[in-house]
């Protein structure tokens, strides 16, 4: 049974699709702690229901990107996880934090990478006409959203959307897809190597697993 322990900042929609996974029986894990840089954020008050212990670090509280970084090494490594799972977290890591976690961070992205790193980018596929927007789930590494890309999730685009439509339908492949990528670390299946990411001993293309 593997440890996970899961950074937000947010409602914590994608935590709880893990956590339920976990319960399910469909990741082989436990989710041991939700630890958020914002207090208050419903993703605490989900978690807590959930039975699973909670911390808040927040980056207000310290001088430099470097400070908090390590104070949140030291607070996730309390919790002697073997997967580090970002769902909604909004702060960009230190190289630092990245190594130290390499290979066994991941994270999840509302866009087809590597369309649209950042941040808005609900907004910014509608801007640009995009016909097709989607989410991505990709190793963490120093290189904002450019980790190697392990899956991805296509959503159509309709005439009259705003960004709220595109996040719910977003969302809701995200729910699905993030789990997946979960049991598949948790598992020994996927590996980040030298090679980039491998599932089953076979590397994944630029933009992820593919079915078909
Ligand atoms: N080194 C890395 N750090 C993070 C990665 C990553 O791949 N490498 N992924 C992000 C998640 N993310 C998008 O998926 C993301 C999160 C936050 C930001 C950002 O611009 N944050 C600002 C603050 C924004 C805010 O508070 O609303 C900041 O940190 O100054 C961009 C992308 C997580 N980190
Ligand atoms: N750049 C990171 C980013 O924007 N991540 C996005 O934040 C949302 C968190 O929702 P949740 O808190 O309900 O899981 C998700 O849509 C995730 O893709």
């Amino acid at each position: 049974m593997k440890r996970i322990v899961v950074l937000i900042s947010g409602s914590g929609t994608n935590m709880q699709a893990i956590v339920e996974a976990c319960k399910a029986g469909r990741i082989d894990g436990e989710v041991v702690a939700v630890i958020s840089n914002k207090p208050g954020v419903a993703g605490l008050d989900k978690a807590e229901r959930a039975g699973i212990h909670t911390a808040v670090l927040s980056h207000k509280d310290f001088p430099t990107r470097d400070a908090y970084d390590v104070e949140l090494q030291k607070l996730v490594e309390e919790f002697h996880p073997d997967v580090v799972v970002l769902a909604g977290f909004m702060r960009i890591l230190t190289a630092a934090f990245a190594e130290h976690f390499h290979g066994r961070m991941l994270n999840i992205h509302p866009s087809l990478l590597p369309k649209y790193r950042g941040i808005n980018t609900h907004q910014r596929a509608l801007d640009s006409g995009d016909k097709e927007h989607g989410v991505s789930v990709h190793f963490v590494t120093e290189e904002l959203d450019g980790g190697p890309v392990i899956l991805q999730a296509r959503v159509p685009v309709f005439a009259g959307d705003d960004a709220d439509d595109l996040q719910q339908r977003v969302h809701a492949q995200e729910h699905r897809i993030y789990p997946l990528v979960v049991q598949w670390l948790c598992s020994g299946r996927l590996k980040l190597t030298a090679k980039g990411a491998e599932l089953d001993g076979t590397l994944l293309g630029p933009q992820g697993y593919a079915a078909d």
